[in-house]
């Protein structure tokens, strides 16, 4: 059984950003409506440096105030923290201005960290979050993805991602997470760009070493028993990116850990906040709206708003 996308608008929140300590002293973005990003997102100290390190390396003034560069507690973390926080608020309100509602598509290997980006995106920009790989779930009534490839078929679950993305490529104001093999299907990037695609492009050991973290049962083309996850995860992903081959390439811009931390002065990816990706995916975004004016021109058919009761009809 095929079904159509039926997607439901979570409703609109304000968007605010502001910082806290989660469990265990852990720091925390507190987005608007409540909810808390990842406790990665920010990082005391050293976070901030790097954060002030990107902002130089882009030739930009900080936003905000920049202060408190030594690893310390209290007062000087909270600066940090707020800083940090304020610089991804103030570069998503200029960036707001030139999308006019377009949506944004993250696009990227499987545990690239589309979803978890995507979600700091839309809190800041005030748009909603959707993850195509549960609009699928949701269309064909089935709990996980590894399930819909194990009754039916890759194929039928790339049928149902396809029209998933064609009904969201119709509205305005979402940022989208999509499944790391939209890419393949050149009918994708018809719908993708009729938004911004935005590559997070992530080292392949680091992706096998964060799903080999969280387990590979969510993610059927890597599920593998046989051996040890890090070595199958690793060896599954280089075999999907030599066959994807550039096909991540087709999007608008391109966030490169490896390139955010050789500019912060780090040597491995995972010293990288959650906040420090987010803040160069917009600056990413800008440069690619600044260099094509016409992109902020009218939005042509993109008429259905993700916050409007139209859209609840879909
Ligand atoms: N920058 C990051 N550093 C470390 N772990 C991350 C980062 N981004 C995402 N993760 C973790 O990696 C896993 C996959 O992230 P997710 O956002 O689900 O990726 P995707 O949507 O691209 O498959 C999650 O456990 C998430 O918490
Ligand atoms: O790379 C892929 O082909 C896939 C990635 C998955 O999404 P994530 O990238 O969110 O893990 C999911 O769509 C499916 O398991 C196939």
């Amino acid at each position: 059984m095929e079904a159509g996308a039926g997607l439901a608008m979570p409703s609109s929140r304000a968007v605010g950003v502001g910082v806290g300590a989660g469990p265990g002293g852990r720091r925390t973005v507190v987005l608007g409506g409540g909810k808390r990003a990842s406790a990665r997102s920010l990082r005391i100290g050293g976070a901030s440096a790097g954060a002030a390190a990107a902002v130089r390396a882009r030739g930009a003034m900080p936003v905000a105030p920049v202060c408190c560069l030594k690893a310390s507690r209290g007062h000087d973390c909270l600066h940090n923290s707020v800083d940090e926080a304020l610089l991804l608020k103030r570069k998503s309100e200029e960036v707001l201005f030139y999308l006019n509602g377009r949506c944004i598509y993250l696009v990227g290997m499987m545990g690239s960290g589309k979803s978890t980006v995507a979600k700091i995106l839309a809190e800041v920009l005030g748009y909603s979050f959707f993850d195509s790989d549960k609009l699928v779930e949701q269309a064909v009534g089935m709990p996980s993805v590894a399930q819909i490839f194990k009754v039916h078929s890759e194929t039928f679950f790339r049928d149902n991602e396809s029209r998933v993305l064609r009904d969201l490529s119709s509205m305005r104001r979402l940022v989208v997470a999509t499944g790391g093999g939209a890419v393949i299907r050149p009918v994708n990037w018809k719908y993708m760009k009729k938004g911004l695609s935005v590559w997070l492009d992530v080292p392949l050991d680091a992706l096998a070493k964060r799903i080999s973290q969280v387990g590979t049962a969510s993610r059927p083309l890597l599920d593998q028993q046989s051996s040890d996850p890090y070595t199958a995860a690793f060896s599954k992903l280089s075999k999907l990116a030599e066959q994807r081959g550039d096909a991540y390439a087709n999007a608008d811009a391109r966030v490169s850990l490896e390139e955010i931390a050789a500019k912060q002065g780090h040597d491995d990816v995972s010293k990288l906040t959650l906040t420090d990706i987010a803040i160069e995916a917009l600056y990413k975004i800008e440069n690619f709206v600044t260099e094509h004016p016409t992109f902020s021109g009218p939005v042509g058919d993109l008429k259905i708003d993700s916050q409007s009761p139209r859209a609840k009809a879909l």
